[in-house]
């Protein structure tokens, strides 16, 4: 538990929060290095619950069942040494099976169960601490952080984000098709967007930022401006 006495309440946090394959993740943790700060990959949270859900044949809309895999998962994350993000789930590397179309689908399923989200907010509040945080996903800045020092809603047309992430999965050696990545971005997309609790929304006091056609750099760049104006 978090209390106004304790300096980890008050470390100053930036959210980003919008659409899959718009570049949050990137863009965080390049942000995040820049900074010195902590980063955490709250869609990281999500695809582990509908892992072990998957694993341990636990429904995708059992909400108690699910809370109860949330609330015991035991979760690291480290760097490679390639220099890539690590997931490690109760003290086993997950590798590459959190990042599959499938990983972000049954994600998606599962963090519209309202005892997911509960049972993951303090989970994910724990990672704020000085110097400060970078955290990406859909409600940070709506839910999760709504003290935010600055929040910035992600986003770039389906197209490009299809584009994106046929490429990234090409490049990890996962046999993609792109009109079927760009289908489930959509349904993905939907599904964020429509669900009663903390759906996928800019907050009312975010800066939205469409990346289409800026470059990684260029993005962390403008987010960088946006903080150097607030402090
Ligand atoms: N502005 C950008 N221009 C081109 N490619 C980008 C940009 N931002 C991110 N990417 C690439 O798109 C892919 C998806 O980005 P990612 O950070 O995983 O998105 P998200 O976390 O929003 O789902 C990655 O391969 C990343 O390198
Ligand atoms: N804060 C969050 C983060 C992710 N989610 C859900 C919704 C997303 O479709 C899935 C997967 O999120 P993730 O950020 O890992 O997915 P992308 O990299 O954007 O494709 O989890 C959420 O509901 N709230």
């Amino acid at each position: 538990m978090t209390d106004n006495t304790d300096p980890r309440a008050s470390a100053p946090v930036v959210t980003l929060d919008g659409p899959s394959g718009s570049g949050k993740g990137t863009v965080g943790q390049v942000l995040a290095a820049r900074l010195g700060w902590y980063f955490l990959d709250s869609g990281a949270l999500y695809r582990l619950v509908g892992l072990l859900a998957h694993e341990t044949a636990v429904r995708l809309d059992d909400g108690p069942q699910l809370a109860r895999l949330a609330q015991e998962m035991h979760v690291d994350f480290g760097v490679n040494p390639a220099g890539t993000p690590r997931v490690v789930l109760n003290g086993v590397d997950v590798g590459d099976r959190l990042r599959t179309e499938e990983a972000g689908d049954r994600a998606s399923r599962v963090a519209a169960v309202p005892e997911v989200r509960q049972a993951l907010l303090e989970k994910q509040r724990a990672f704020r601490r000085p110097p400060g945080l970078v955290a990406d996903g859909r409600d940070m800045g709506t839910t999760v952080f709504p003290d935010a020092l600055l929040k910035v809603f992600v986003t770039a047309s389906a197209e490009q984000r299809a584009e994106r992430r046929y490429k990234q999965l090409k490049e990890k050696g996962f046999d993609v098709n792109l009109a079927r990545l760009l289908e489930e971005i959509r349904e993905r997309d939907a599904r964020d967007a429509a669900r009663a609790v903390s759906p996928l929304r800019p907050a009312a006091d975010a800066q939205v930022l469409d990346t289409s056609d800026l470059s990684i750099s260029e993005v962390v760049d403008r987010i960088e401006g946006l903080l150097h104006e607030r402090r």
